[in-house]
């Protein structure tokens, strides 16, 4: 394949970026007064506003082009196909097969994965159920009450965040907490405040190796002992969710108690598995089946609009120009939604272990941006502080502005001042402010020429800041199962285009390794080191205060 930057659909979307030189949105929503209604999408209860952004239709088209060029339909055919398409693992990528709802087969290696998934589903409904209804008990006749969810990156930001993001439909009389550092302040806290009678323990780990997880589950199980929990009542208290099966049962954990996955499901991707258990145990069982038929939903549409009605393909176009064209290396996210406030974290993981990526195809080493850094936190707090850098910084940073239009159960002034704020940001950081409307404001305020020049200067606001506006009815089980897949699809078009395999993460496996060979010199004081000189001191500082 040609590479990237070679490429006629490439040159041609520089050369329209150039184009673009001293033009402004603002002067093209004068002369378009259809360009709201244009550039807008809607599917699975979420309406995309896009027309905030530096495009127009040939722009557009030129990046379809590119799509096509970049065989992005196949890519996908193939994904969902249950083709290896993480090949640097040698897996299939499957996380749709978790949500297919259509009762097609999906195979791996000539075999139907289906079953499994579905017999799975039922082990997790029968599960939630009986703790829910009170028929399974802990070892003193106690119903639970707590779950703790022990588990970290997939397994434990998808949980998390998930059932942040609803607790509107939260099941009553059972509290859900979530462990994920090895720092031993976060699990002792979360213990201390516990009875180890009506709690319940979720470990999650695909791989059941990761020292965080394995440790803090090792800590919680202390916990339950030194409580006065005997061996034998562990499995009343203990299970798990992992594609390691064999590490498991010999980790201690009864058979029974373990609800598998498989390797074939990424991390990042493993909310919609067995990892989604613990929201299923927060929400009710029938609201987590909702979170995943939205996302199901999501996979159709992904499959079946056309490319300008198709959400993921325009949000990741949109993306890839801005990165590749205008130099953007961030992304921000701004839900304006207070329980979706973690979302910008989870895609912080989504996109960046999935496009964080330098080597496309076989080998090839990359020369063009690929994911960028994801960042954001719930508005209206970020208007407050870094929105500041948004509009009048140096950098291009595009933002994905999100909205329930209705919320259950909130008072309508904040809801009305909440999205009067969302609406107002977008607003400013297109259409800025003139140094002529800024002059103009400070007439009659007495100041010199020279001063009221200066003062325009500093509050001219250039805008043309690129912005998308999500907008959902409400923000429901299954429009959150919609937008979480709407993202995941985003990542995967944009890993598409950039040619990276986007379902492995050779970075964050190093960090482990290493990790865990200073381990061994930490702990083990006598022991020669033999690192660099830098790494060797910050071991000799740690020693020499935590001497042993
Ligand atoms: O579920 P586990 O096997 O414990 O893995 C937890 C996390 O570990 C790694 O750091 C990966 O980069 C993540 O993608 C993964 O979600």
């Amino acid at each position: 394949m040609t590479s990237l930057t070679q490429t006629s659909q490439w040159q041609h979307l520089q050369s329209l970026a150039q184009s673009l030189d001293g033009q402004h949105m603002r002067d093209w929503f004068k002369q378009d007064t259809n360009r709201a209604a244009r550039y807008n999408a809607k599917a699975c209860g979420i309406e995309l506003d896009y027309s905030k952004n530096l495009i127009n239709d040939e722009i557009l088209k030129a990046l379809f082009s590119l799509a096509q060029a970049r065989q992005v339909s196949t890519k996908r055919d193939a994904m969902f196909a249950g083709d290896i398409i993480n090949h640097t693992e040698g897996r299939a990528v499957l996380h749709t097969a978790l949500r297919n709802f259509s009762g097609s087969p999906v195979m791996v290696d000539g075999q139907d994965v289906m079953p499994e998934v579905l017999a799975t589903q039922d082990k997790i409904q029968r599960f939630v159920k009986q703790i829910h209804s009170g028929e399974h008990k802990g070892y003193t006749g106690k119903a639970i009450k707590h779950i703790v969810s022990i588990g970290i990156g997939g397994s434990f930001l998808g949980p998390k965040i998930m059932f942040e993001a609803l607790k509107p439909y939260w099941h009553q009389g059972i509290k859900l907490h979530f462990v994920a550092n090895v720092d031993g302040c976060h699990i002792q806290d979360v213990l201390a405040n516990l009875d180890h009678e009506d709690t319940l323990i979720v470990m999650s780990s695909k791989s059941f190796t990761t020292q965080e997880t394995l440790q803090n589950t090792l800590t919680a199980k202390a916990w339950f002992l030194n409580a006065g929990g005997s061996q034998q009542d562990i499995a009343k208290h203990f299970i798990c969710v992992s594609s390691n099966i064999k590490a498991a049962v010999d980790f201690g954990m009864d058979e029974n108690n373990i609800f598998p996955m498989w390797d074939w499901v990424g991390g990042r991707y493993s909310l919609w598995s067995a990892i989604g258990l613990p929201i299923a145990l927060g929400l009710g069982y029938e609201n987590y089946r909702q979170l995943l038929e939205g996302a199901f939903a999501m996979d159709q549409h992904f499959n079946e609009a056309p490319p300008e009605q198709n959400l993921p393909m325009l949000m990741a176009l949109l993306g890839v120009w801005y990165a590749n064209f205008f130099a953007a290396q961030s992304h921000v996210l701004l839900p304006y939604y207070h329980y979706l406030r973690g979302f910008p974290a989870y895609v912080q993981q989504l996109d960046m272990e999935s496009n964080g990526k330098s080597v496309a195809g076989d080998a090839e080493q990359v020369n063009y941006a690929t994911g960028p850094v994801i960042w954001g936190s719930e508005g209206t707090n970020g208007q407050h502080s870094f929105h500041q850098l948004i509009h009048q910084g140096q950098v291009l940073i595009p933002a994905d502005f999100m909205l329930p239009l209705h919320v259950p159960n909130q008072d309508d002034t904040h809801h009305a001042m909440l999205a009067s704020n969302c609406f107002g940001q977008t607003q400013a950081l297109m259409q800025g402010k003139t140094y002529e409307e800024a002059y103009a404001e400070l007439e009659g305020k007495g100041l010199s020429e020279q001063k009221r020049h200066s003062l325009a200067s500093h509050k001219t606001m250039p805008g043309n800041k690129p912005s998308n506006t999500l907008l959902f009815q409400q923000l429901d089980p299954k429009t959150l199962g919609s937008l979480v897949a709407l993202y995941e699809h985003k990542v995967f078009v944009q890993g598409a285009i950039w040619g990276v395999n986007s379902f492995d993460q050779w970075g964050v496996e190093l960090g482990k390794v290493l990790g865990n060979n200073i381990l061994a010199k930490l702990t083990d004081s006598s022991a020669a080191l033999d690192f660099d000189a830098s790494t060797n001191a910050l071991i000799s500082r740690f020693r020499e205060a935590n001497p042993n």
